[in-house]
């Protein structure tokens, strides 16, 4: 009994040893930073959600988008912009929408190296926000 529960705990150890944090496995800050870049000349790019982005400020989204999703691959950085559903509310985004954008990070997640593995972690986390970016969150938790 002892012996099982000795090598669970070494067991989870050597997994966080072995992979690093998310947001290292996307590059760091600087490189997150990159692909966000990316991300906005491909979404820019694309007739369908350029006009979104019509009269923003692509500076300052660039840096709100890569601190929002540094907050939410490693657990040392805190998001300080604005609440996405007040952010994203009354501007007609659909699902589709939703999903071509997060098409166009996947595509800029690649085209820098990331792994599929580091992919399909933070694109799962990232789905978590479709209702609150598509204003089909209309129950709390
Ligand atoms: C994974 C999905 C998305 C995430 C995580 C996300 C996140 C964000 C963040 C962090 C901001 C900046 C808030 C601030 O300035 O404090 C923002 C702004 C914005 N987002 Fe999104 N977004 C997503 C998808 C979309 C989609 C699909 C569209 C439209 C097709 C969109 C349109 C906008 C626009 C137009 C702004 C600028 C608002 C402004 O500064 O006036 N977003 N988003």
């Amino acid at each position: 009994m002892r012996g099982t529960v000795c090598s669970t705990v070494l067991r989870i150890n050597s997994m966080s040893e072995s992979e690093p944090d998310l947001l290292t496995q996307l590059g760091g800050t600087e490189g997150l930073r990159r692909v966000v870049d990316e991300m906005y000349v491909r979404v820019l790019a694309d007739k369908d959600l350029n006009h979104f982005f019509a009269d923003v400020e692509m500076d300052k989204l660039v840096r709100m988008q890569t601190e929002f999703m540094a907050s939410i691959t490693s657990g040392d950085i805190e998001y300080t912009g604005a609440d996405l559903t007040r952010v994203h509310k009354g501007r007609g985004i659909t699902r589709q929408h939703f999903s071509q954008f997060v098409g166009h990070f996947t595509s800029a997640l690649q085209s820098h190296g990331v792994t599929p593995h580091a992919i399909d972690q933070v694109l799962g986390k990232l789905a978590m926000y479709s209702d609150k970016i598509t204003g089909n969150a209309n129950v709390d938790g």
